[in-house]
């Protein structure tokens, strides 16, 4: 195993908080994410004069150090609870701490599928007025992972696949996907980005439990059989 695996590895971390406590933390952060988001499309679109730009600065900066005076040092990992509820916090694409994901409030079925509508603010600009291709990527690679972890054969993303068909307009977007088949370690999942006028990016994926989880998962079998 590489150094870098084991890294990969400790971040995957089972902490036995109580449902209870995760939810506190739910309503505690998540409306802090949220005023990071906001900012985040005030800092774009604000025309304020030079002294309230830098008078906003100064009160970030104190936001910051208010923050940062007790702070994981790392990346956030995913994390489970007592009752195995996970949590992505950090993910870029639909963490509850993390600002720069849009949120996404993936929902799935157990039968491999993913669904989510979700609204892309100014800050997902590309081309004037449109999503950038980089974050529809962003989204499908998410959502078409949950499809395949939904049906039961999780795994990272080998191959990605897009076919950008028209432009993605920002704001109100939906997404979809769907496990199509199983071939050995890989899950192949398809799925779309639409909006009003329809389809605007497809993508197809290959996602592929990592050696060494199968590797853990074969262990944790053979340990529960012996
Ligand atoms: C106990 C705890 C369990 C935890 C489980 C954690 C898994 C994640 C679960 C949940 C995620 C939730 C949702 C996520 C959504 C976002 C996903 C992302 O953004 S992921 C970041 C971007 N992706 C990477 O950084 C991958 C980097 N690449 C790798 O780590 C490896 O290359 C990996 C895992 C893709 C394959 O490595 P190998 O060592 O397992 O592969 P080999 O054993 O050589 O091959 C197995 C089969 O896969 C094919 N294969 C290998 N690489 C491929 C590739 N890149 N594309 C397509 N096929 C590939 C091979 O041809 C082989 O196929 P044949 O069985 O012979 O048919």
């Amino acid at each position: 195993m590489t150094e870098s695996t084991s890294d990969q590895q400790l971040l995957y971390v089972n902490d036995q908080l109580s449902d209870e406590e995760i939810q506190r933390e739910a309503d505690l952060y998540g409306p802090l994410t949220d005023s990071v988001r906001g900012l985040i499309a005030a800092t774009l679109q604000t025309e304020v004069g030079e002294s309230d730009v830098r008078r906003a600065r100064a009160l970030i900066g104190e936001a910051a150090s208010l923050l940062r005076a007790k702070a994981i040092p790392g990346p956030y990992g995913v994390r489970w609870g007592a009752s195995g509820r996970k949590r992505g916090w950090g993910n870029a694409a639909d963490g509850l701490r993390n600002a720069v994901a849009p949120p996404l409030n993936i929902r799935t079925d157990p039968d491999g599928r993913a669904r989510t509508d979700f609204h892309l603010g100014p800050q997902y600009e590309g081309p004037a007025g449109l999503v950038h291709g980089g974050v529809s990527a962003l989204i499908l690679d998410q959502v078409l992972g949950d499809a395949a972890v939904a049906g039961g054969t999780p795994g990272m993303t080998g191959t990605l696949t897009l076919r950008y068909r028209r432009p993605t307009p920002l704001g109100d977007l939906y997404a979809e996907a769907r496990v199509d088949r199983v071939e050995g370690v890989k899950t192949i999942v398809v799925g779309h980005i639409s909006g009003s006028d329809g389809i605007c990016v497809e993508a197809e994926g290959v996602f592929i439990l990592p050696r060494w989880a199968r590797e853990a998962i074969a262990e944790q079998n053979a340990s529960t059989a012996g």
